[in-house]
């Protein structure tokens, strides 16, 4: 049995519904289908998910938001008719749908954002499940709480719950290809809940996991995984395999193409991962996996990310105050800030963490309570770095991995803020500023994919 995933790219239009049908219809192992919200069907289109997060937000507001329904409905209209589908009752279902959620949600701004942001999932699935009905096959939509996601209640940043998938499996005894809403959960306390953003390959993986599929395929709009992004490097080398653990450093640190919360529950059940392209089905697409066959060169792909800051603290004898590191960290935990990384020397300690969690006069807090609480000489914070990820399984056991790193960063003419090598047996980090990211990934992606190989030690 195989769990199928299409994200938002593969089910923004009509003609999009119709490949994902041609591919549902292609193989009868494609049991369970699992779709996002319609999203972009050019460039500078807006995804439904979020136009429903601007509807949420003019209503919490108190701003009128009749443009943004008439905008939702209109997505889904033109794939009804495009399509010819004799439907008209969805539409109206849909107008009600939102209508009753913002009613019923409208003075408690989380619910109304998690049920606004899962309606774009849970509508889609429903006229999927249509669609395929029209096509002949034999299908039915089934809520995620038919199905039986049951997830913390968090909104926004949902978690499975381990019950979720003893009644996942029982999807399995159902007949004909069965249609399932990404994104969202329901929580014990029967709360919509969505997952973070691009949450549907989450539920596509604890669907797989919870009905023990052969395969989790994950359709999306590119041939394969490439080692860098492919809006940096053009023509990057395609991935024909990548393990769950590199996989999980990558998607973590740049390569959207696949979630990272979304490995956890197929590396548990070792249920290997398949990503596809929805417009280029023939083509054998890239495999996430336990184990590598081929482990050819160190480096399995460069990712990076914007949106870091440093928290640089000094004190003289810092390494003789046991407890110094646990206090800094309490005050962020205080805070409720997760952090990247703390490279440290024998007097400085750097806590790498993303930028945006500093708002709110929390830099201002912070920073005061470290000078007064750990009586440091200095701290500062550094802004605007971007982080690199280079990963692979077989840099453990490479020579000069670092070095060729840094040969080529120095050759860009381009300055290395920080490095972390070690913490992890299969990456290094580079921090760079911002505006240099692309070309650091670009001197890197030279000097790991075009150069000749690294000597391997005898
Ligand atoms: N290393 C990578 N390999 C392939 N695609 C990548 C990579 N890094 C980022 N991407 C981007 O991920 C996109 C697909 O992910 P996403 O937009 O979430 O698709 P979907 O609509 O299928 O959910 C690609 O179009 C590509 O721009
Ligand atoms: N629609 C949601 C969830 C998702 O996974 O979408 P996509 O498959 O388009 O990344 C989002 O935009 O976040």
């Amino acid at each position: 049995m195989k769990v199928a995933k299409f994200g938002g790219s593969s089910v923004a239009s009509a003609a999009q519904f119709r490949k994902v049908a041609d591919i549902v219809s292609s193989d009868i192992e494609r049991r369970i289908v699992v779709v996002s919200a319609p999203g972009k069907r050019y460039k500078d289109d807006v995804k439904v998910t979020d136009l429903l997060i601007r509807l949420a937000e003019q209503v919490m507001a108190g701003e009128p938001y009749g443009q943004t329904v008439e905008a939702i409905v209109k997505r889904y209209a033109d794939i009804v008719n495009e399509l010819g589908l004799e439907a008209g009752h969805f539409l109206g279902e849909l107008n009600d749908d939102l209508q009753s959620k913002i009613s019923a949600y409208r003075h408690e701004p989380p619910r109304l954002l998690d049920a606004m942001k899962a309606s774009g999932e849970d509508h889609n699935a429903r006229l999927m499940a249509l669609y395929l009905q029209d096509r002949g096959l034999e299908a039915s939509y089934v809520s995620p709480l038919e199905a039986g996601i049951i997830v913390t209640d968090e909104p926004g940043n949902a978690q499975v719950l381990p019950e979720s998938y003893d009644k996942l499996n029982q999807l399995r005894d159902r007949r004909g290809v069965l249609v399932i809403p990404g994104f969202f959960g329901y929580s014990l306390s029967g709360h919509i809940v969505t997952f973070p953003r691009g949450g549907s390959d989450i539920t596509g993986s604890i669907v797989a996991a919870g009905v023990q599929a052969d395969v989790y395929e994950n359709f999306t709009d590119v041939d394969s995984i490439y080692c860098v992004n492919p809006s940096i490097v053009a023509d990057a080398r395609k991935l024909k395999e990548i393990t769950y653990r590199e996989m999980r450093e990558l998607s973590y640190s740049g390569f959207s193409v696949f979630h990272d919360e979304a490995l956890e529950p197929v590396y548990r059940a070792g249920i290997p991962v398949c990503v596809k392209n929805t417009n280029n089905p023939a083509a054998p697409g890239t495999w996430i996996v336990a184990k590598r066959n081929h482990i050819d060169e160190p480096v399995a792909g460069i990712a990076s990310d914007t949106g870091f800051c440093s928290i640089n603290i000094s004190k003289y004898l810092m390494n003789r105050e046991i407890g110094f590191g646990r206090r800094v960290l309490q005050i962020l935990e205080d805070e409720g800030i997760s952090y990247e990384h703390t490279p440290s020397g024998i007097d400085n300690m750097s806590i790498i963490l993303r930028a945006d969690q500093l708002a709110e006069g929390k830099e201002e807090r912070i920073l005061a309570r470290i000078r007064e609480e750990l009586a440091v000489d200095e701290v500062t914070v550094e802004h605007g770095l971007a982080l690199i990820m280079v990963v692979g399984e077989g840099m453990e056991k490479t020579i000069g991995m670092a070095a060729k790193a840094t040969t080529a960063l120095a050759k860009a003419n381009i300055n290395l803020e920080m490095i972390n090598q070690g913490s992890s047996e299969v990456s290094m980090m580079f921090g760079v500023k911002e505006e240099v990211v692309n070309e650091a990934v670009r001197a890197l992606y030279h000097a790991y994919f075009q150069e000749l190989t690294v000597t391997q030690p005898s």
